[in-house]
Order: structure tokens, then sequence, then C-alpha cells
């Protein structure tokens, strides 16, 4: 299972430059988390706060026990070795070829031979859709293959908790939707602990369980991700919807007169920019693909989230009431699918005893593999007889649109 990472009373400056002061949160133990803010925030000196390279003047970082910040060098190098770390830019080694790049915390970590090597390495390869290219330098590759060899090597030594800063950046949104996706199952197959820093809002509104922002040198929050997404903050709007008009400026401050040009603008019906979408209406979590386990994080999520539900503003447990109601339909609609939906919804959540057994159950689950769902849409097929009239239909109006078009 991952690890918790229990941040309480953190600040950071360089020099007289504060970045953050007192942010606490907890990322619990094998879920996905978000963090969000605007650039220059402070994201990724946060992260790197995590693991150590960066060091807070005050507060503490208790990972398995162990106050980071104040530990001994052997103590955080023991430490860091649960950590799986992708960098904004991959940060890939440009003289070795993606083998050796993969290879590396292996080879300086641990005395696996060459051969257990190869096979680690490979079948990272194969997971982040590389096969054929390991033997490519990062500067004869794609920015988002350089990412996934990135992703490869955050993952080779099976690490407990995964930090990826901006995993989507540079990446269109299909890839951005296939990464994201490898996180869950990733998720799903390791139970790490994980945070992504990102500025895109799709992967907020559809990855992590819960998500956090930094704004002004502050947290704004952290909690489960309906929490943020209904949020009523205008600092949080203004965000997700991408709008020019709103607290956040160009640079960090906004100043008084530029706050009030806008709001004259806004209320002249100028646009600001921003997407009209409404995200107090929750999209469905990513689930793991199919052939994947379930992800316990889930159920341990849902037991959090439950306990939690009294101390949250009201929208926030309406949005969080709405997800689960929508969670426990599908399951019962597809129980073969959607397994960790299934525990899910048969858990006593009020019960610790009931979470466990829900974890045990899940341990011994795999959602339904993509053979299995063909085999039973042929099944199907089989029974359901050929509705020729339809398909005729069909090729008419697309030959009368094709000599439309010509
Ligand atoms: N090693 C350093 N020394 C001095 N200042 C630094 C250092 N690292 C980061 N900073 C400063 O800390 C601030 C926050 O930087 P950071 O990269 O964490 O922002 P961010 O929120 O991740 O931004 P973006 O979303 O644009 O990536 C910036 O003003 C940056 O210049």
């Amino acid at each position: 299972m991952g690890v918790e990472v229990k941040v309480e009373g953190l600040t950071k400056s360089f020099g007289s430059q504060n970045i953050w002061r007192d942010v606490s949160l907890t990322l619990p133990a094998g879920e996905v988390n978000a963090l969000l803010g605007p650039s220059g925030t402070g994201k990724s000196v946060f992260l790197k706060t995590l693991i150590g390279l960066l060091h807070p003047e005050q507060g503490s970082v208790i990972i398995d026990g162990t106050d980071i910040t104040e530990c001994s060098a052997k103590e955080l190098y023991e430490i860091r070795k649960l950590f799986g770390v992708l960098f904004q830019d991959g940060a890939l080694f440009g003289s070795m070829t993606l083998y050796d790049n993969i290879a590396f915390p292996l080879r300086e970590h641990t005395k696996k031979k060459e051969d257990e090597i190869r096979r680690i390495v490979m079948e990272k390869v194969e997971l982040v859709g590389l096969a054929g290219a390991e033997g490519k330098l990062p500067g004869e590759i794609s920015g988002g293959m350089r990412k996934r060899a990135g992703l490869a090597r955050a993952l080779v030594l099976d690490p407990e908790i995964i930090l990826c800063d901006e995993p989507d950046s540079g990446l269109d949104p299909v890839r951005t939707a296939y990464i994201s996706q490898l996180l869950i199952d990733i998720n799903a197959e390791i139970d790490a602990t994980i945070l992504i820093v990102t500025h895109n809002i799709n992967i907020a509104r559809t990855i992590p369980d819960n998500i956090g922002m930094l704004f002004r040198k502050e947290l704004v929050m952290f909690g489960p991700r309906e929490q943020l997404l209904t949020s009523e903050q205008p600092v949080v709007k203004q965000f997700l919807s991408g709008d020019r008009f709103g607290p956040i400026g160009m640079s960090e401050e906004k100043d008084e007169a530029v706050a009030a040009a806008e709001a004259a603008m806004q209320a002249a019906g100028i646009s600001g920019g921003g997407t009209k979408d409404d995200f107090s209406e929750i999209i469905a979590q990513v689930q793991p693909n199919p052939g994947m386990p379930v992800r316990k994080a889930a159920i341990r999520h849902r037991a959090n989230v439950l306990a939690m539900l009294p101390s949250l503003p009201e929208n926030a447990q309406a949005a969080i009431r709405a997800s689960i109601a929508e969670e426990d339909e599908r399951a019962a609609q597809s129980p073969e699918s959607v397994a960790t939906l299934v525990a899910l919804a048969n858990t006593d959540f009020s019960d610790p005893a009931a979470v466990q057994a829900a974890q045990d159950q899940a341990d011994t689950q795999v959602i339904e593999r993509p053979t299995d769902v063909l085999a039973t849409a042929a099944d199907d097929a089989q029974t359901q007889p050929i509705d020729t009239a339809a398909i005729e239909t069909a090729v008419n109006q697309s030959d009368g649109q094709g000599s439309t078009q010509a």
C-alpha cells in the first residue's frame, strides 16, 4: 500500500521571497491527488520540498514516520527510495539512450543483475507504450515520448509515492488522456500515493480523489475533488473557467485599478474568455482499464470522505452524495466491469472492519478484460437479429451525403 504524506505548517522562501507559508495537508495513502495553482505559485517548489531537494524554514513533512525536514542524510536517502518522480521536462540524461535512462535508478540504487534490470526496464517500456524506441536518445524523440520515458523511469523502483510535475505539459489532449489513464492504472496496480501538479482542468475533473490549490502564497483548499469543483471561492471559479476577470492576474497580484476596470467590462457584457462550463456538475472519475486490479484507494477514499462529509460545505456534500449514488448505480448495472464500484457499493463505511474486508476482497478482484467484454458483446450479437433495413437506410444516407459533397 502507498504511504501517507503528512505536511504540517510548511513555509518556504528563497532569500526575502516567500513562496508559500503555513501549508498543511495530508496525501492519504494510495489516493490520487492533484495540486493546482496559477503559474509561479510554487507548485514545483512544493514537490521538491516533499522529496527533500529543497529545505523549508518551518514545518514538517512526515513520510513513513520520518520527518524528512529534520532527518539525517542517510535516512533521507532511504526515504527517497519510496519516491518515483516525473519532472516537468522528463529530466532525462541527453547522452543516454532511453533504455539506459530508465535503467539508471536500478543500477544506482539496487544490486540487481543486468538480465533482471532488462526485464524490469522492458516491462516499464511496454507499460508506457515505448516498445521499439528504447535505443533512441532523448533528443531523437517527441516531447510526449520523453514524458512517457520519464514516467517509466519513475516507476522502475516500484515507488510507493509518485510525484508528477505537469505530466500533460506539451502533450495533445488525446495523449494527455492516455497518460492520465496510465496513472489511474498504475494506481490500481501498485496502490501508490500519487500527487499530480497540473494546470489541466480536465485532469483535475476526472482523475484525482483529492485536489488542492495554491494561490497568493497559501493553500486555498485541499479536499475531495467535489469540494474544489463546487467551490464558490472566486479564485477557484476563475481558475477552473480560465477567465481573465477575477482575482488572478497576469502577475501574482492584480491591482485595484485593473480589477475595477475589469469589473466594469464584465458588467458591460465583455467576455473574459473563460469557459461557461458548470464545474459543479461532477464528471465520473476515470476508472482503471479492463484487466487492471480494483483500485483499493477508492474504497479507502470513500470511507475517508464519508467520515469528513458533515464538515464540508453544503454544495460539496450534495456533489459527493451525487457522485456516490452515480457510482453505485453504475455498479448495479454492470457489476463485472466495474468491480471497484461493486466493492464500494457493498461496504458499510461506518464500520472499519467492513472497509478492511472490502479492500481484502478488492485484492482478489480484477476488472473484466477487453477480451471478456468483446466475448459478451459477440454472444449478445448472436442473439440479436440483424436489422438489414437499418443498414440499408444508413448506406443510402451516406451515399446521399457523398454526392452532395461532390
Ligand atoms: N532554486 C530556486 N531559487 C530561487 N527561486 C526559486 C527556485 N526555484 C523556484 N524559485 C521561484 O519560486 C517561485 C515558484 O516557482 P515554481 O516553479 O514552484 O512555480 P510553479 O507554480 O510550479 O509554476 P508553473 O506553473 O509556471 O510551473 C518562482 O518565483 C521561482 O522563480
